[in-house]
């Protein structure tokens, strides 16, 4: 066996064991449409490989069909990197390229006479680069937000390989000329073959890295985020709020904690049923949201309960509170098909001055919100 052929069936194991294993780890829960066209990608690239390689067939069948499956690969490799980017591949257009490469091909193994080594080492190589090329920028510009840093990675190793293919087909055209010289095509895919495997072991890692910071971005939505009404949870809120109190504490500043709780839900519940509730508890979520200031924290931490982290120090927390509570109290709240008013009752305490951890804090703040209860509800109670 020659050095080239050595090299070229590492290669060929490699991509049928890193297809094969994007190809099985998302058939699992993931469903990772990337993974599963990078791992067919490197499936038909293997199989490309190996029927130019096969001695037993035709020599001309097996590098017409074997380099139009080499060409084809690219194409799946491509869709694998774009479904991590807003854009979409042209498809007729890469279609048609991928065609007349193929024609080319046949052309040259079954009806031009002879057949050139030079035509079947370039021909596949023009898509490869153009869609790389096409990948690399798009990777570029719109990264997936959850994944910058593994995205640009890629995009790098995937410039390498455009590089690789450019020398590759600089140096073909220079060793080869329109010769069929056997020593000199094995040298140069024996170089090739060495970085192929660089670059496919490189790119498929990247992509795995892709994958796992999309996913932790997933897993730390559901663990910090409320499934009903998509605001942030009570351990986000807690979050924020060792953050702000360290802030509050290096300037000298302070905030508010605003606790608010919506009146006599259980009402809501018992006489329009749960899906009204849920509804109205997504309604009150809207409404903080789509009041508070910007930098203000906001949480739903528990049934009908929601926190607030009001950050400015100068500014009026009652007032604040005040006009966030009667913003509910004069909405009417589309539930469930009725149309509902609700009211909350809410509970301020400060930072620095009621305390300064979570628990202390909040405790006032919860007891401020029962003497809202007390007093006849749809009210903040901020001393006391
Ligand atoms: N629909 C719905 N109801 C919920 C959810 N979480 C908690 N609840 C209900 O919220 C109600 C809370 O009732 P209570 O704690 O008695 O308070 P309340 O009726 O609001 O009375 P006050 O707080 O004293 O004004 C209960 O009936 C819970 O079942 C939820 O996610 N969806």
């Amino acid at each position: 066996m020659s050095r080239a052929q050595t090299l070229v069936l590492a290669l060929l194991v490699l991509n049928i064991l890193l297809g094969s294993v994007c190809i099985a780890v998302a058939r699992g829960d993931r469903h990772s449409p990337a993974l599963r066209y990078w791992g067919w990608g490197m499936l038909v690239y293997a199989l490309g490989l190996a029927i130019t390689q096969m001695g037993f067939l035709p020599r001309s069948f097996a590098l017409a069909v074997g380099n139009s499956l080499i060409a084809w690969a690219p194409v799946l490799s491509i869709r694998a990197v774009v479904t991590h980017t807003p854009h979409v591949l042209p498809k007729r257009l890469v279609y048609a390229v991928l065609a007349v490469t193929i024609a080319v091909l046949v052309w040259n193994n079954f009806f031009a006479a002879p057949s050139l080594a030079l035509v079947n080492l370039l021909a596949p190589s023009f898509i490869a680069i153009g869609l790389f090329v096409l990948g690399t920028v798009w990777l570029l510009r719109s990264p997936p937000a959850e994944a910058y840093a593994a995205a640009r990675f890629l995009a790098l190793v995937m410039a390498v390989t455009i590089v690789l293919w450019i020398a590759r087909n600089a140096f073909v055209i220079n060793a080869i000329g329109g010769t069929n010289d056997r020593d000199r095509v094995d040298f140069i895919i024996s170089l090739f073959a060495i970085g192929q495997i660089v670059v496919a072991v490189a790119c498929t890692m990247s992509l795995f890295w892709i994958e796992v910071r999309k996913m932790e971005a997933a897993l730390r939505k559901v663990a910090f985020s409320d499934a009903l009404t998509e605001l942030p949870n009570r351990r986000a809120m807690m979050e924020r709020f060792t953050e702000e109190a360290a802030r509050a504490t290096r300037h000298g500043s302070g905030f508010a904690l605003l606790v608010l709780d919506i009146d006599h839900f259980k009402r809501v519940n018992d006489q329009h049923g749960h899906l009204a509730g849920d509804a109205v508890l997504r309604n009150v979520a809207q409404l903080l949201a789509s009041n508070k200031r910007a930098e203000d924290g906001l949480a739903r931490i528990g049934g009908e309960e929601f926190v607030l982290l009001l950050t400015d120090p100068s500014g009026d927390a009652a007032a604040t509170a005040d006009r966030l509570r009667d913003c509910i109290a004069q909405s009417e709240l589309v539930a469930a098909g009725s149309r509902l008013r609700a009211t909350v009752s809410g509970g301020i305490a400060r930072y620095p001055e009621d305390g300064t951890d979570w628990d202390r804090l909040f405790g006032v703040a919860d007891r401020r919100l029962y003497e809202s209860k007390k007093a006849g509800r749809d009210r903040v109670t901020s001393s006391g």
